[in-house]
């Protein structure tokens, strides 16, 4: 993997993100995908709106650069209602979160991101909160020291999170709305890509938009990414233009993967392979062996790796499949014996 060039954005620059909000839709009918997703969504703000009562406290979660906190800024949008975002990290005393609470409009939504981060005592505070509308806080210190109540403005707290399997019950069971954002498809990134190339004002050849479609590991923030990329090559090198042959440059000198798969991901399919003969290995086992947490590779990167078929879940753990052998230039029949019957 190219180092300079950081697929997944774990670390994401300020220059990175004003682009990402240049491009973030901002109605239901700009974003692409998520079609169970936003369908819900619709019915149920337009019900709230409706009956002049905030949305439903509404938790997204799925893996990252899928769309939460761009739903979330549609949501509000939708509504027509004010938005406060916050995260789980940020919130490390009661006040902090009570300071936010107190500030909030009736029916505004108030946007915790990585929402399995929130410490203890600030989740115990957002129950009542989340319940009644209604926060106790504790004034003075010492013998005098003595807890009031407080009323809060009706709101509705949209909860996102990478890891809704950290999720405390209590918290969790507190969401009316649970939706879970899928990896995108290449048709759906290609439309995405598309529409972010016109904001850029960039023309792009279809087969090009396909090529940086399938390279963007099913996740819209790689695609706008990639393409981001790739304009600076049809600059410099082309006329402008996203042709094909540009896509096919840039990606190539960027390195990406064939797939798009990230250095986690290939290292998950070399552990399964080299280590485990192919499995089956349980998760805990393979994250173990490459130095992540097992959550997080159940909750974050196995699922792209099922869906596009390099991996298959069997009651005995994990197995690499023969695409997974090919993309890594391992013959499956003669890397090992015991896997030489299993493809079918
Ligand atoms: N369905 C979509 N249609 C168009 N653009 C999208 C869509 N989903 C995401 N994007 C784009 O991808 C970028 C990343 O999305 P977003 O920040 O909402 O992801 P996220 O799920 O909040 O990620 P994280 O878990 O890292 O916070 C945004 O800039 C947005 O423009
Ligand atoms: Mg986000």
């Amino acid at each position: 993997m190219n180092e300079d060039f950081d697929i997944r954005q774990q670390t994401v620059s300020p220059a990175e993100k004003e682009f990402e909000k240049a491009l973030r839709p901002l109605k239901f009918s700009d974003f692409s995908g998520q079609n169970g997703v936003v369908d819900n969504l619709e019915v149920f703000v337009e019900a709230a709106k409706y009956r002049g009562e905030p949305l439903d406290h509404t938790l997204l979660h799925g893996p990252p650069g899928l769309g939460k906190t761009t739903l979330s800024n549609i949501i509000a949008n939708e509504l027509g209602v004010g938005f406060k975002i916050t995260s789980g990290p940020v919130l490390d005393k009661p006040g902090d979160l009570a300071g936010i609470l107190t500030s909030l409009e009736p029916n505004d939504v108030l946007f915790i991101d990585e929402i399995h981060r929130l410490s203890p005592v600030v989740e115990e505070y957002l129950y009542s909160a989340m319940e009644d509308y209604r926060i106790d806080i504790m004034i003075d210190k010492g013998p005098s020291a003595r807890s009031i109540q407080i009323d809060l403005n009706p709101f509705t707290l949209v909860g996102a999170t990478t890891r809704s399997g950290l999720l405390t019950a209590p918290l969790r069971a507190r969401f009316g709305i649970n939706l879970h954002l899928e990896y995108y498809d290449p048709e759906t990134l290609q439309k995405i890509i598309k529409r972010s190339a016109m904001l850029l004002q960039v023309p792009i050849e279809d087969e090009a938009a396909v090529e940086i479609s399938r390279r963007s590991r099913g996740t819209p923030r790689i695609a706008n990414s990639l393409l981001r990329r790739v304009r600076d090559f049809a600059q410099v090198k082309g006329n402008g233009t996203i042709t094909f042959d540009i896509a096919q440059m840039a990606l190539k000198a960027l390195n990406i993967d064939q797939y798009g798969l990230d250095e986690i991901d290939n290292k998950i399919l070399t552990t399964i392979i080299d280590k485990f003969r192919g499995g089956p290995v349980g998760v805990s086992t393979i994250a173990t062996a490459i130095g992540e947490d097992g959550g997080t590779v159940e909750e974050v990167y196995e699922p792209f790796l099922i869906m596009e078929g390099f991996i298959k879940r069997t009651p005995r753990g994990r197995m690499a499949t023969k695409l997974a052998y090919e993309h890594l230039g391992r013959n499956p029949y003669t890397s090992n014996i015991m896997q030489g019957d299993l493809f079918e």
